[in-house]
């Protein structure tokens, strides 16, 4: 059902034509944002629809009625504003100033302040947590604070509709996210409807249900963030390069600001002058000179990172640690390499056996290091016989790292082009499953780290059948079969 429509509207301030023909509808607890550059008409719009100006075209109507055969009062009953600036009304505590949210709900000449009023006012002051600083004076708060005794106030009125101009205004990320939360719970519990103006993107689309999105008093874009947070739109409004991320952990989308400046790009396709390649007593690192955007499934550093530093790091075959991951960081605190910048993986094979394989074209190079050893050989396509893989000596780690710029898919697909050079290489130094007896696949903690500095050239595909495809397929393959050959040299000499 929807509580608030809004039809044809336009304004303008004299001459000055600010909303043009504006027409959108705001449904029952919907949690409801408004977006747009400076003075594209977002707070004109508010104060329209709060009644702090007067309607010049168009119709606002409310649950199905006008929004002017509202009077004053009724309207305050009904909907409550937190506008972008509030006089701060100093001499006030903060209980005081939200009290003064429940005049509409005062009647008659001399009216009475009931246990309601008490406790409406009680709660919407905890709902913001500002409990402890309840008979605090406001002049003594900051703005954040005072931000938030705000909408306590308006929170206490118990409106059916909510209408905020940029709520976070002054607050820190904290006091944001909260007061956000309270706001979304609020409007789902209690039906409450939510109409606010952000200037966050991401803020607004991680809590809103629907966005509008305005441009010079027009409605350009509306409907829900998967459908508006799309690089284009931004583009044309804001005039800003975004690239749409997926959220970590929500269904929402998230905006990153691409930057105008960049560093200066060394003018070099040579990738073995950007890394140093270090052999130390348990572990083997690459260090490059600027960061590479990496996909991995290392224990420090998995997922999408940035990265200087890659350690493939020797532990002993009875390794055995509840929390790798915690003790991986440790060593490498320890060790002196920034963790936040560095991807870790580990192995119970030689480092020492370490394979690199180069392979330098016109408009890319590609440099693979691989650790292999096959005591845990798994062939994937019978691991559901087993009851339980056993652990012993034995895993292939492979880096890669490519001098250019690879597209999200052209990452995935190096992921794929590696395993399947990796899987032939098993094949063809004919590594067996001990517990089936067919060929093995890989092993059963296999590791891999794609690279790519993200400079020079794009690679949209890195399949088999593209150039860098086929240097990685190539690389990966002969790293992979002569580290296995190393490894099985080393057994056999001990
Ligand atoms: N009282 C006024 N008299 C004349 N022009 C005004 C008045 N208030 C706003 N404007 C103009 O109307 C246009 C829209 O202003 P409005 O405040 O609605 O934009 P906004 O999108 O909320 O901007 P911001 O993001 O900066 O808060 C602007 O060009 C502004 O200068």
């Amino acid at each position: 059902m929807n509580v608030l429509e809004v039809n044809h509207v336009s304004y303008h301030y004299h001459r000055k034509q600010v909303l043009h023909d504006v027409t959108f509808t705001v449904a029952k607890g919907e949690v409801f944002g408004i977006l747009g550059p400076n003075g594209s008409g977002k707070t004109t719009l508010l104060k329209l629809l709060s009644k702090e100006l007067l309607l010049q075209n168009g119709s606002i109507t409310v649950n199905g009625r006008p929004l002017r055969s509202f009077s004053q009062k009724e309207w305050a009953r009904f909907a409550a504003v937190l506008p972008q600036t509030v006089d701060a009304a100093f001499g006030y505590t903060v209980k005081e100033t939200v009290e003064l949210g429940r005049y509409a709900h005062q009647s008659g000449l001399f009216p009475t302040w009931t246990e309601e009023d008490e406790q409406a006012v009680k709660t919407a002051i905890e709902e913001v947590g500002l409990m402890e600083k309840a008979e605090e004076g406001i002049d003594r708060l900051s703005g954040g604070e005072r931000q938030r005794v705000y909408l306590a106030r308006a929170l206490a009125q118990q409106p059916q509709l909510l209408l905020l101009d940029e709520p976070t205004n002054h607050m820190d990320i904290t006091q944001q996210m909260k007061l956000l939360d309270q706001l979304v719970r609020s409007a789902k519990e209690k039906a409450l409807t939510v109409i606010a103006i952000f200037h966050d993107i991401n803020i607004a689309s991680l809590y809103c249900d629907r966005l509008l999105m305005l441009k010079n008093g027009e409605v350009v874009a509306l409907g829900t963030p998967e459908e508006l947070m799309e690089p284009e739109i931004f583009r044309s409004v804001f005039h800003a390069s975004v690239s749409r991320q997926a959220h970590p952990t929500v269904s929402k989308p998230l905006m990153a600001f691409l930057r105008e400046w960049q560093f200066p790009i060394l003018q070099h396709n040579e990738l073995r002058e950007r890394f140093a390649w270090t052999m130390l007593e348990d572990c083997v690192v690459v260090t490059a000179t600027e960061p590479l955007k990496v996909l991995s499934s290392a224990l420090v550093g998995s997922g999408f990172q940035w990265a200087t530093h890659f350690v493939n790091r020797q532990v002993s075959k009875d390794y055995d640690c509840e929390d790798a991951e915690t003790e991986m960081k440790h060593y490498l605190r320890r060790r002196g390499f920034p963790v936040q910048k560095t991807i870790g993986m580990m192995t119970a094979v030689s480092v020492e056996d370490a394979v690199c394989m180069y392979e330098k074209h016109d408009a890319f190079s590609v440099w693979t290091v691989v650790t292999a050893g096959v005591g845990n050989a798994v062939d994937a396509a019978q691991a559901w016989k087993r009851e339980e893989l056993s652990q012993k000596v034995g895993t292939i780690n492979i880096m890669v790292f490519i001098d250019g710029t690879l597209t999200d898919a052209a990452y995935v697909q190096a992921l794929m082009t590696a395993t399947e050079a990796k899987t032939k290489a098993l094949y063809d130094e004919k590594i067996v499953d001990p517990e089936t007896s067919t060929y093995a696949t890989g092993t059963s903690t296999d590791c891999i780290a794609i690279a790519a500095t993200q400079t020079g050239a794009t690679f949209p595909y890195a399949g088999t059948i593209t150039p860098i495809g086929k240097a990685i397929g190539r690389t990966v393959y002969e790293a992979t079969k002569e580290a296995l050959r190393r490894y099985k040299q080393r057994r056999e000499s001990l």
